[in-house]
């Protein structure tokens, strides 16, 4: 691979303006047969998305996809979003008692609309196991698979049935895959994505490494179709993590899911758990993202979030760890 680079690297070159105002740049998204928003998604992670949170993206045109650590509740996820006409996005990971839970779905007629496929190395055959088995029982379902780094696993999970790819391991906030093991996409996550962008035929999600607005329009200039997000979306008023008070500051946990606070044990950890600082009303984030995205729009030179997508860019300079420190 020649070439590599990440988000703060990059600059989009500006093509002249075709609009009086941003306002009149639309940064919505078809996805997985829905049109959103925004071509963002809050990560599927527990101190990020909770039913709650889920039920007002759902229902207020968010993408959304809920995370996988209480298995038990899903079931009645599904039902709720349900009984409100609203999409249901679970996650599912790949050890013996999803296969039965996948059937379990289809036996009572509860087939979510978006599943998603959510473990750390996604390029593994149980991954393809469980992409074959969701596609035999749920054949219904937009059914996303992750986490990989290449073209070969992009292809081989669209080969196996997956409708979209998650590209991202090691580039998020809270990780240390790329510390502990060596391995991963971390320092260099855009370049990852256009990679495995030249080989999909299908829509890939960018998932980790999001510190800014501007990295969500690079996203989409490299080939996302939609971006996974975690620490932007951490420390909200509705967000599900634990709120601290330090210094008279408002502080909210934020951790990973592979962290010894998310698995309850010492074993495999390749998370951490750090804090961030209060930050208000979701919808005020939300509300700045398509602003900003409406802005990136216009500097494109187009109306459409496509126009993005062939902007010329510029290698401002290079850096490995994007901001991020070991605590
Ligand atoms: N995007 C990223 O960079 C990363 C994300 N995560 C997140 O952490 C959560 C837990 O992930 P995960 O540990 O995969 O889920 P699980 O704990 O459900 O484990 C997945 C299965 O894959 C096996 N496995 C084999 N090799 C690996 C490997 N290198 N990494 C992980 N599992 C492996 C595990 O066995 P065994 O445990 O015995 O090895 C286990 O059976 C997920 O939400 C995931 O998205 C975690 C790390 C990186
Ligand atoms: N290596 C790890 N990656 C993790 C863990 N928990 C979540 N994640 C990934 O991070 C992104 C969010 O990244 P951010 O930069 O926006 O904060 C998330 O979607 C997962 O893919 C973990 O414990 N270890």
């Amino acid at each position: 691979m020649e070439n590599v680079f990440d988000y703060e690297d990059i600059q989009l070159v500006p093509a002249k303006c075709v609009v009086n105002s941003r306002s009149e740049c639309d940064t919505s998204i078809e996805f997985g047969g829905r049109s959103f928003k925004l071509p963002v998604v809050p990560a599927n992670m527990q101190t990020i998305i909770d039913e709650n949170i889920a039920t007002y993206l759902a229902k207020n045109n968010y993408f959304y996809i809920m995370h996988r650590f209480e298995p038990e509740k899903r079931i009645d996820f599904i039902k709720t979003m349900r009984e409100q006409d609203l999409f249901a996005s679970i996650s599912v990971g790949v050890k013996d008692d999803e296969y039965a839970f996948v059937e379990s779905l289809a036996e009572n007629n509860l087939v979510p609309e978006y599943i998603t496929i959510d473990i750390a190395h996604g390029h593994s055959e149980p991954v393809i196991r469980m992409i074959k088995h969701i596609k035999k029982h749920l054949p219904d379902s937009f059914l996303i698979a992750g986490n990989v780094g290449t073209p070969e696993a992009v292809r081989e999970l669209e080969h196996a049935g997956a409708d979209a790819t998650k590209v991202g391991i090691g580039p998020g906030k809270v990780c240390i895959t790329k510390i502990k093991t060596g391995f991963g996409t971390g320092g260099w996550q855009l370049a990852a994505l256009r990679w495995c962008a030249k080989a999909a035929s299908k829509p890939i999600i960018a998932d980790g490494g999001i510190r800014t607005h501007g990295d969500i329009a690079k996203s989409v200039r490299f080939g996302a179709s939609m971006v996974m997000i975690g620490s932007l979306f951490a420390g909200h008023e509705e967000s599900p993590g634990e709120t601290i008070e330090k210094d008279g500051k408002k502080l909210k946990e934020y951790f990973g899911s592979a962290s010894e606070f998310q698995k309850g044990e010492k074993k495999n950890v390749e998370g951490k758990k750090m804090y961030v600082e209060h930050k208000g009303a979701l919808q005020d984030t939300l509300t700045e993202m398509e602003q900003d995205l409406q802005s990136s729009i216009s500097y494109a030179g187009g109306r459409q979030l496509d126009a993005i997508r062939t902007v010329d860019y510029v290698v401002v300079k290079n850096s490995i760890f994007n901001g991020d420190k070991v605590f």
